[in-house]
C-alpha cells in the first residue's frame, strides 16, 4: 500500500471502516483502520457499463489481483463487493463519499431514512453522481442495516466560501429559492491539505483534473472560491461536463432550436467537454491520438485551467503554491506543461525532468508546484472515524 502521507486517524477505539465512493463509471470500496491509517483492502470497479470492465483489488501487501468481466450496472458492481467482503463484515462503520449535501447538510452526518429521503431531493443538482450516490447508500444499508453508515459530502469544504464568491448575481426571489454556489470536490481538497500538512502556503491553488475538474483558492486553509458551483457543471471543461457556457446560449437552445430541457441537460453533462470536441472522453486516449480534435480539445482544457488559475492568483492577492491532483493531474505531464508554461509571469515555473517524471516537488520558480496522489477514501475514513457516536441503529 502507498498511504505513506501522514494521516492523524487515530482515535478511541480504533474501528475499521468501509468506504464506499461511486463515480459514473467507476465503484470504489475500501476497508480502512483508523488506528493504523492504513486501507486493509482496496476493491475497484472500472468502467461499469462497458465490456472492458475491471476488478482491481489489493489485500495488504498482496498483489494486485485483475478480474476483468462485465458488470452492467453499479447494482452488479455492488453485488460482486459483497461477495469479496463475505458473510460477517469485518467493518464497524460505513462511509460514503455523497457529491451534494445542498444547504442542510454541510458536515458529515450518520444516515437514516429522513436523511437520504432529504439527500434525494438534491438529485437535480448533480444528475451525475447524486442518484448513484444514493443507489450506493440504499444498496449498502440493505445489506448492513445493523452497522451504522454516515455520509460525507464534497460541498463542505467549500462553506467557508465567502458571500462575493458564494452568490450569483440574480433577483432576490431566486436566490431565496437557493440559486449559489455550492462548489464540489471538497474531500479531494481536504485531502490535499491534509498531505500539505505544515508545508502548506497561505495562499494556495488547487487544480483537481479529474472526470470532473475545478480549481479551489485556499487562503490559510480555507476555500475561498472555487469554480463548481450549485451544480458540478459550472467551470472548466470536463470529460463530458461543458463547464462555462453563456445562460443566453443555453436559452437560444431551449427557445429557437427546440432543445427540451431534458436534452440541454444530457447534452451538457454527458454529451460535452472533452467528448463534445473530440469524440472521446479519457484525456489520456486524446494524448495519444494526435489529430487535430484532439489537439484542441486539449488546448481547450488547459486554456481554461491557467485562466482559473490567473483569476484565483487575482482572487487570492497572489500565488505561493500550486497544487495538481485527480487523475489527469497525477498523470499528465503534457497538461500540466501546456497549463503553465505562460504562467512564468506569476511566478510559476517547473522543472522539466521532474514533471515528466510525475515528481512530487514540480517548482523552480517562486510558486511552490505540487503533484499530490489524491485520496478521497482516506479523507472519508477521518471524516467518519472523527464523528461523534452513532445513533442506536434500528433493525
Ligand atoms: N497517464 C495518464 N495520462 C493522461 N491522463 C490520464 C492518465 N491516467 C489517467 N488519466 C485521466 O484521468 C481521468 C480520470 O481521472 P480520475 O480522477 O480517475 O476520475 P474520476 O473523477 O472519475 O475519479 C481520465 O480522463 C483519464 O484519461
Ligand atoms: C463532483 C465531481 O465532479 O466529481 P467527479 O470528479 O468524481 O466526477
Ligand atoms: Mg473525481
Amino acid at each position: 500500500m502507498d498511504d505513506t502521507a501522514p494521516t492523524g486517524l487515530a482515535r478511541d477505539p480504533p474501528m475499521h471502516i468501509l468506504v464506499i465512493n461511486a463515480g459514473s463509471s467507476s465503484l470504489k470500496a475500501e476497508l480502512w483502520d483508523s488506528s493504523s491509517a492504513q486501507a486493509l483492502l482496496r476493491w475497484h470497479a472500472q468502467r461499469i457499463g462497458s465490456a472492458h470492465g475491471a476488478i482491481v483489488s489489493q489485500s495488504g501487501s498482496a498483489p494486485a489481483r485483475r478480474q476483468v468481466q462485465m458488470l452492467s450496472s453499479h447494482a452488479d458492481a455492488f453485488q460482486a463487493l459483497l461477495r469479496e467482503l463475505g458473510g460477517q463484515p469485518a467493518f464497524q462503520r460505513v462511509g460514503h463519499r455523497v457529491v451534494h449535501g445542498g444547504p442542510d447538510y454541510v458536515r458529515s452526518t450518520w444516515l437514516d431514512d429522513r436523511v437520504c429521503a432529504e439527500l434525494r431531493r438534491l438529485v437535480p443538482l448533480s444528475p451525475l453522481h447524486q442518484p448513484l450516490n444514493l443507489q450506493l447508500i440504499d444498496a449498502s444499508r440493505q445489506a448492513w442495516p445493523a452497522i451504522p453508515q454516515a455520509a460525507v459530502f464534497d460541498t463542505e469544504f467549500h462553506a467557508t466560501l465567502p458571500p462575493v464568491a458564494r452568490e450569483y448575481a440574480l433577483p432576490q426571489t431566486w436566490r431565496d429559492w437557493g440559486v449559489r454556489r455550492y462548489g464540489f470536490h471538497g474531500i479531494a481538497c481536504e485531502d490535499v491539505l491534509h498531505q500539505l500538512g505544515a508545508a502548506r502556503a497561505s495562499r494556495l491553488v488547487i487544480c483537481h483534473l479529474g472526470s470532473g475538474a475545478s480549481v479551489t483558492a485556499v487562503r490559510d486553509g480555507a476555500s475561498v472560491d472555487t469554480s463548481m458551483g450549485m451544480t458540478p457543471l459550472e467551470g472548466l471543461v470536463m470529460a463530458t461536463r461543458s463547464g462555462d457556457v453563456d445562460p443566453g446560449a443555453l436559452l437560444y437552445l431551449l427557445r429557437e432550436r427546440g432543445v427540451s430541457p431534458a436534452e440541454l441537460d444530457r447534452g451538457l453533462n454527458e454529451a460535452s467537454g472533452l467528448l463534445g470536441l473530440a469524440g472521446d472522453r479519457d484525456m489520456a486516449h486524446l494524448l495519444a491520438a494526435d489529430t487535430p480534435a484532439a489537439r484542441f480539445a486539449v488546448e481547450l482544457f488547459c486554456y481554461r485551467v491557467r485562466k482559473a488559475i490567473g483569476a484565483y492568483a487575482a482572487a487570492l492577492g497572489g500565488l505561493d503554491q500550486l497544487v495538481f491532483s485527480g487523475g489527469i493531474g497525477e498523470n499528465a505531464p503534457a497538461v500540466r506543461a501546456a497549463i503553465c508554461a505562460p504562467l512564468d509571469f506569476l511566478g510559476v515555473r517547473l522543472d522539466p525532468a521532474a514533471n515528466a517524471a510525475n515528481e512530487a516537488r514540480l517548482a523552480t520558480g517562486p510558486v511552490d508546484v505540487h503533484r499530490i496522489a489524491v485520496n478521497e477514501n482516506r479523507a472519508i475514513t477521518r471524516a467518519v472515524a472523527a464523528l461523534p457516536a452513532p445513533p442506536a441503529v434500528a433493525t
